[in-house]
């Protein structure tokens, strides 16, 4: 039977990577989860067993850890930015080099009013990811990073509505003037590197801060007729004070809060008290983009999870 291998790739997932800056008393924590992939021309390893051009997993995996101290990580994005260039110059065979980061954060311990120097308490259930991608090499080479965050928890009391909807014979929603709304929002943004120019000296770090503070705060002030409508506004709003972004993309759960019946108990329950349903849950997906973004080119590709 005739057969032929398609597409592939290989790397090593999930390296723990914590780098500690601690040159001065008041140390530094960079936690990172690693995953690096590359793909190319390796056809023979899977088709004849000749493993001349794999540069082993466990070589990326050292690598991983090495860059962290060689390199170092000033923000997940430059990092990443590095590990991928390394890898196209250290596997010959490699076409492109994928590295996957999420970063879990440490906030400071306040002790007494003050941040403590060197003890950390882990923040909330959030983090932040970046995806880089490295095509080519020298003059041909090319870059594309996409920013994002993870299961950012966030519930409005009031201020969301459904209601207009298509009804059919299965529809038993009632309308709702007054909801709970609550995601775990997921979101990766495009950046766009031409418009960035020196990606070295760019503030990745600050421009995450931007963007997550830019999602809160539309989230809270937008009265939602849809979660779509408050993804739209949320990924509008970012497009607009960010022009280095070319699109973000979101996959964001809705997360139910049905008002519990308390009528049998003949108490009343005036919006006040809910089931909190984990499954199932209507998943919400969108993208917005500039009119005129930039090609994404291999940016989205082998991404989980996005649309
Ligand atoms: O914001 C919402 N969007 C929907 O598409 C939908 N569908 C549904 O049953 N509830 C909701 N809520």
């Amino acid at each position: 039977m005739p057969t032929h291998l398609g597409s592939n790739q290989y790397g090593k997932a999930e390296n723990r990577v914590v780098r500690i800056y601690r040159d001065t008393d008041r140390h530094e924590i960079r936690d990172l989860n690693v995953s690096t992939s590359l793909r190319g021309d390796f056809d023979e390893a899977h088709t004849t067993g000749d493993q001349t051009k794999i540069l082993p997993t466990d070589t990326q995996k050292n690598t991983a850890f090495a860059y962290a101290k060689e390199h170092g990580v000033t923000s997940p994005e430059d990092y990443a930015l590095a590990l991928g260039t390394h890898f196209l110059d250290a596997a010959p065979a490699a076409t492109a080099a994928q590295i996957r980061v999420e970063e879990y954060a440490w906030d400071r311990i306040t002790v007494d009013g003050r941040e403590h120097d060197h003890s950390f308490v882990r923040g909330g259930t959030e983090t932040r990811t970046c995806v880089v991608t490295v095509e080519g090499r020298g003059a041909d080479q090319r870059l594309w990073v996409l920013g994002g965050l993870q299961d950012l928890v966030v519930l409005k009391s009031t201020g969301s509505e459904f209601k207009g909807f298509l009804k059919d014979g299965y529809t038993t929603l009632p309308e709702a003037d007054d909801r709970v709304l609550a995601t775990s929002l997921t979101a990766r943004w495009r950046y766009d590197l031409d418009t960035i120019g020196d990606v070295e000296g760019f503030d990745w770090d600050g421009t995450y801060g931007s963007v997550r503070s830019i999602l809160l705060a539309a989230f809270a002030r937008t009265h939602s007729r849809a979660l779509q409508e408050t993804l739209f506004v949320m990924g509008d709003e970012v497009l607009g004070a960010h022009p280095e972004v070319a699109e973000i993309r979101f996959s964001a759960p809705n997360k139910h809060h049905f008002l519990y019946d308390l009528s049998p108990f003949g108490v009343e329950n005036n919006g006040e008290v809910f089931i909190a349903a984990d499954r199932p849950y209507g998943l919400i997906e969108a993208t917005v983009s500039r009119d005129d973004a930039s090609d994404p080119g291999s940016a989205w590709t082998a991404v989980p999870g996005f649309i």
